[in-house]
């Protein structure tokens, strides 16, 4: 028997809300005021519905190997309660209905990036570099650094600089994120073939690259504060959010505790969520200090 649960399982709701937050906090730096309720709710709706279609494809196309492995066995497709045919019309209505907001409330361009990233993760992450490389989630991870250009063009209408600084955030962000994961979960992604780099390269060679990915997070970081984009309440607290996951990098490499990578990883999601936060309040701080 399917449930309204199992559909939302599909859409996979928590990375979607992160997802949703940073296109949001994308429209907001985008201009002074607050964005046009345009952009605001169809392109927030758009952008979420989009981003869930996309996490219903990647569970039809992987249901194979998610039936396999240990942290994705009990999804909605490998379980059966959700048939492949319900899974595909469920996506397929809602991508429509994302495009559909997207070119008549929003704008054409931000409709073809978003179905750019959504084809990006689903078809081209998900059927190729998923299976072809170890470089898999760094190319893939393109698709999930889009979504604050996204909203950045839901006010603005056109690809920014600024709006490029905070892909590139989310883009330096994402190996870190997920060699963690993968580092815990090396035996789940070996036994269904999947070349992940703690399979391919081995768990120290992971760590050795989570710590520069973490490097060049550190820097990109900075950019928002060096380029005037944002002001020094968000360099404050990216930085104590950076020294955070450099000491989770470091650690990593000096021990062994099975249970750390895992650790870094839930890191890795307080961390994005609390630097876009940041972001959004320098950005009104700033405009209410220039203001008063
Ligand atoms: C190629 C890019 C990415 C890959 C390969 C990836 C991989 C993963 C995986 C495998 C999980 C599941 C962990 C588990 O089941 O315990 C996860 C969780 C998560 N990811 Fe990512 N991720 C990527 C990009 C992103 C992006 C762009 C965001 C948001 C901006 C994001 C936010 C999250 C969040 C919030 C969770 C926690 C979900 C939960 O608590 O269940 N990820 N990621
Ligand atoms: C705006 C738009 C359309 C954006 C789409 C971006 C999107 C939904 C990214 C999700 C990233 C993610 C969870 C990747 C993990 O896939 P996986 O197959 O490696 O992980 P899994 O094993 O948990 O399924």
């Amino acid at each position: 028997m399917s449930h309204w649960r199992d559909y939302l399982e599909l859409c996979k709701p928590r990375v979607v809300a992160l997802i949703v937050f940073t296109a949001v906090v994308g429209m907001l730096l985008a201009t002074t005021g607050l964005p046009p309720w345009n952009a605001l709710l169809a392109g927030t709706a758009g952008i979420g519905l989009a981003a869930s279609s996309a996490a219903a494809i990647n569970h039809l196309l992987d249901r194979r190997i998610d039936a396999v492995m240990a942290r994705t066995r009990e999804r909605p497709l490998p379980t059966g309660h959700l048939t492949s045919t319900r899974v595909v019309v469920f996506a397929a209505v809602i991508g429509i209905a994302s495009m559909i907001i997207l070119v008549v409330f929003v704008n054409v361009l931000t409709a073809v990036l978003t179905f750019a990233s959504l084809i990006g993760y689903a078809v081209i992450y998900t059927t190729w570099l998923k299976r072809a490389t170890p470089q898999n989630i760094v190319i893939g991870g393109a698709a999930g650094a889009a979504p604050p250009v996204l909203g950045w063009t839901s006010v603005t209408g056109q690809v920014d600089a600024d709006a490029l600084l905070l892909f590139l955030i989310i883009f330096a962000w994402t190996p870190p994120h997920f060699w963690a994961l993968a580092i815990y979960r090396r035996a789940d992604y070996a036994a269904v073939d999947i070349p992940m780099l703690p399979v391919t390269h081995g768990v120290n060679f992971t760590r050795w690259h989570i710590l520069f990915y973490t490097i060049l997070l550190v820097i990109v970081t900075t950019l928002p504060w060096l380029t005037g984009m944002s002001g020094l309440v968000y360099l404050a607290g990216a930085t104590v959010l950076n020294a955070g996951f450099l000491w989770y990098a470091f650690a990593l490499l000096r021990n062994d505790d099975l249970q750390l990578p895992m650790r870094a990883f839930k890191y890795s999601v307080v961390y994005l969520m609390v630097l876009f936060a940041l972001l959004m309040v320098d950005h009104y701080f700033t405009a209410w200090t220039v203001g008063a």
